[in-house]
């Protein structure tokens, strides 16, 4: 069942946006819950097939009130063409830019005296250099003269993270970024921000952590003040609250997502409670409650 929008109906109709990654996971969230607002989205990445099934799926659950559209553009952001391609088609298709969201990217885990310079420059280039050419393009192709909002998705890099070396350094770089062309470009009318989701179940993220999954979520439970996980449906609202009026004085902002997770120094003890509100009904809150009653039973 997909989660409802909190916001009000018809709050982006005719507007577009497009959402990096945005057939999977939180960026399917995302175009989800644009796509309810009446929001236009472009959904990219590198993999077509995938993208095409997640638009038809999407496609199905606009409401008919609603005139918006979804479309899947094959774009690999560590490719200057490719997002000069993105944004260039999205034009000629709906004719305006008004929100780009970075959420494409990702990381393997590894020891950082293991890492292949390929590999470092692999996460680099897509996580830093990937949001840094969306953002450029997008900009010079529409939001220069139009103004826009622009939502780049980070993570948790307060802190060290063993195996994260490299996500970690480019995340940090990008909310550098973001600080940088909130002030460069709020001339133009354009506001820039990111999110740093905590740990999220998304389907994707549990194909590609088999191994290192588990570790993960075994230590992100116990730093979690709210003793839980989180879904990509709860990553959305913040995005669009970031893309709405509601945000026109909020820009070069970090807005943390993570039920307080990053807050958590480890000589801390978090009281007990059990009065935390449980997930909301999203595509993954099945998958989300099967780990967490696993995770309990070894803690
Ligand atoms: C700061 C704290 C961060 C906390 C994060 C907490 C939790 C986060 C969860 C998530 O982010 S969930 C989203 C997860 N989704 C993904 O990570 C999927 C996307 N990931 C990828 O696509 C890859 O990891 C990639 C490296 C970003 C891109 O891979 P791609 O296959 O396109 O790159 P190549 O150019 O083929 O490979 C380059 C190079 O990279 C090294 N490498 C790639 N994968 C691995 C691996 N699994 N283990 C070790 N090394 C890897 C390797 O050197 C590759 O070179 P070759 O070996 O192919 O010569
Ligand atoms: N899940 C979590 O706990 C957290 C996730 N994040 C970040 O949030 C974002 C979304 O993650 P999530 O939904 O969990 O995981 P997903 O793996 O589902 O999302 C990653 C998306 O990025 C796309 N992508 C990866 N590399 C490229 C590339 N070179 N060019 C274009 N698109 C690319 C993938 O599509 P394709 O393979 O088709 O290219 C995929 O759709 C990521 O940046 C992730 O690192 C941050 C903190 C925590």
């Amino acid at each position: 069942m997909a989660a409802s929008s909190v916001f009000k109906a018809g709050l982006f109709n005719h507007k577009v946006a497009v959402v990096t990654g945005g057939g999977t996971g939180i960026g399917k969230a995302i175009t989800s819950e644009l796509l309810q607002l009446g929001c236009s989205v472009v959904i990219s990445s590198r993999k077509l097939e995938r993208l095409k099934s997640a638009a038809e799926e999407l496609t199905l659950k606009i409401p008919s009130s609603s005139p918006a559209k979804v479309t899947p553009i094959e774009c690999n952001i560590r490719n200057e063409d490719e997002v000069k391609n993105l944004m260039a088609s999205t034009l000629k298709l709906h004719g305006r830019i008004d929100f780009l969201v970075n959420n494409g990217g990702g990381q393997f885990s590894s020891p950082a005296n293991m890492m292949s310079a390929k590999g470092w420059k692999a996460v680099i280039d897509t996580n830093l250099n990937g949001t840094f050419l969306c953002c450029r393009e997008a900009y010079n192709a529409w939001m220069k003269d139009h103004g826009g909002v622009i939502v780049n998705i980070i993570a948790d890099m307060w802190k060290g993270f063993p195996g994260m070396a490299h996500t970690g350094a480019a995340r940090a770089a990008v909310d550098n970024l973001t600080k940088s062309l909130a002030i460069e470009w709020a001339h133009s009318g354009v506001r820039i921000n990111s999110v740093a989701p905590g740990t999220i179940i998304s389907k994707t993220a549990m194909e590609n952590y088999k191994e290192y999954g588990p570790t993960l979520f075994k230590m992100s439970v116990p730093f979690s003040p709210a003793k839980r996980l989180g879904v990509p449906e709860e990553i959305s609202p913040a995005v669009c609250f970031l893309l709405s009026p509601a945000a026109n004085y909020i820009t070069g902002a970090t807005l943390k997502v993570d039920a307080g997770q990053s807050l958590y120094h480890s000589i801390w003890e978090i009281p007990e409670h059990d009065a935390w509100p449980e997930a909301p009904e999203g595509e993954n809150t099945d998958v989300l409650r099967e780990i967490m009653d696993k995770t309990k039973s070894k803690l």
